[in-house]
């Protein structure tokens, strides 16, 4: 007779007042398995618990619904994304809610399938350059392949950024990218220790001196591409309306020249944040992508039946040097083992909202002034996906039968409002990468033996093994 709590269950093991901060510290070395048990608990609780880390609770959700709610009602990220603010406060991941909504709306234009069919011969030249290295440590056994995978996506995703000329293009690969490649680990380092989580304690860190160096680095390196660029143009922009209209072979316009035009004609961007959002897509296209890359590699090793239907699509599509806009849509079930890979493998496996007010869903209350984490693991495993859920089925891609009637159950680049602008720019990225590679080589290597830490992204602490052999 007494009403039920509207409070989601708490994960056991917490203590009065601290909550599971000891239980977290005991687990710092691995994290992700600690993480596992908690969202597994999660699982068997309707997809829904809370953990409390002193007076403040973290709401842990799997359940695509609840998670439908909150990812479109919530739009203030949580406390650990402020960290990266020295650098790239405004840009699309990190801004505060009210500066995401104007800025989102006015970049959408800038991965629209136009903008992007003008990047698919830059994506060819890079993954043609890919191949040719991969190819000197062919029949040699095997290989790492993470250094080529994010030298690859680094320099794309810097070319169809910055459009520099290549006589410039040599210090953007090494410098800038090697720059953006260590300031991502400042961030993790700050994300996994807890005793620089308070600004004061942080400020007095050798981990904070790295991080101004490398901003430091990183402005002077992009701040005179940008005064270049806008020299160079002397007011020809690019407009959102024009976008696409440049499609002449090897061609393309920079997203530089969007933001360039945004700032100098209709003053919507300083420089300042011109470089903050040229940061971010560098930044949020690195990791994520060569993942992705990464572990369709190893998966392709792992399933050698799958790798052969993948074969065969490709060398119906493949024909000349080059794949075109055109190849790229008839690369069906390409697109369906990269999303099944993405899917049981999210390279991002939780984002964090902050409640700025109450959320009230079918079974519980949210209260504000919380944090909750959205598993988005667990929503691409969630039963909505059948028995098999936490099987490898690229199949289930092709009949719409066999998905989830709740899309949100896909949640590989996140849901709801603020999910991932770049999600188009990579799946071409990925479909022409692994079209070139899979039709040089035959891959082996096994996903299995991986073992995996938790940092923003999930990573292998293994090497990701593959032996590539020439295809005849
Ligand atoms: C397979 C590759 C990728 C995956 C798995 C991925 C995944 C994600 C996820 C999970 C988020 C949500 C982050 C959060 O809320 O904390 C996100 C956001 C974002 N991603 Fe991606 N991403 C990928 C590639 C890219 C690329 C290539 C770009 C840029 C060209 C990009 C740019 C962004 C940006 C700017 C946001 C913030 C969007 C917003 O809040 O409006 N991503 N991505």
């Amino acid at each position: 007779w007494r009403p039920r709590s509207r409070s989601p269950p708490k994960y056991p093991g917490a203590l009065p007042v601290i909550g599971h901060v000891p239980k977290i510290l005991k687990n710092l070395n691995d994290l992700w398995t600690y993480f596992r048990k908690i969202c597994d608990y999660m699982v068997e609780h309707d997809g829904l618990i809370s953990l409390q880390v002193g007076p403040h609770s973290i709401y842990v959700v799997s359940d695509p619904d609840d998670a439908s709610v909150i990812a479109n009602t919530c739009l203030e990220k949580s406390y650990h994304y402020k960290f990266s603010n020295n650098f790239v406060k405004n840009g699309l991941v990190t801004s505060d809610s009210a500066t995401w909504k104007v800025h989102r709306k006015i970049l959408n234009p800038a991965f629209s399938p136009l903008v992007l069919n003008t990047y698919v011969d830059e994506m060819n030249v890079q993954a043609q350059h890919l191949v040719s290295k991969l190819t000197l440590y062919a029949e040699k056994g095997p290989i790492d392949v993470k250094g080529f995978i994010t030298e690859f996506v680094l320099r794309l995703i810097c070319r169809t950024s910055l459009g520099l000329k290549p006589e410039d293009q040599e210090m953007i690969d090494t410098d800038y990218a090697k720059a953006i490649d260590e300031i991502s680990r400042v961030y993790n380092e700050r994300g996994f220790n807890v005793w620089l989580y308070p600004s004061f304690m942080y400020d007095l860190s050798a981990l904070k001196r790295k991080e101004q160096e490398l901003i430091t680095r990183i402005e002077n390196i992009i701040n005179p591409v940008i005064q270049k660029r806008r020299s160079d143009l002397k007011g020809k922009y690019i407009t959102n309306d024009d976008a696409s209209t440049d499609s002449v072979k090897g061609k393309f316009k920079p997203l530089l020249d969007l933001l360039l035009h945004l700032a100098d004609e209709e003053q919507i961007f300083s420089d300042t944040e011109i470089r903050e959002h040229l940061d971010t897509f560098v930044l949020a296209a690195n990791d994520t992508t060569s993942a992705v890359l990464r572990n369709t590699l190893l998966m392709l090793g792992t399933y050698p039946d799958v790798q052969e239907r993948l074969y065969k699509e490709v060398k119906e599509v493949f024909h000349n040097e080059d794949l075109g806009k055109h190849d790229l849509t008839k690369l069906v079930y390409s697109e369906a083992v990269i999303k099944e890979v993405l899917r049981l493998h999210p390279p991002v496996p939780f984002v964090a909202r902050d409640l700025q007010s109450d959320v009230v869903l079918p079974k519980y209350t949210l209260r504000a002034g919380n944090t909750c984490a959205l598993s988005l693991y667990d929503l691409n495993r969630h039963s909505s996906w059948g028995p098999d859920a936490k099987e490898f089925n690229p199949d289930r891609w092709l009949n719409p039968d066999t998905l989830p009637q709740n899309p949100y159950a896909f949640a590989g680049f996140s849901i709801g409002k603020r999910n991932c602008i770049g999600k188009k720019y990579a799946m071409m990225t990925l479909k022409t990468s692994l079209a070139h590679i899979v039709r040089k080589f035959h891959i082996s290597g096994d996903i299995t033996d991986l073992k995996w830490k938790i940092e923003v992204v999930l990573k292998p602490i293994t090497p990701a093994l593959v032996t590539l052999t020439l295809r005849s």
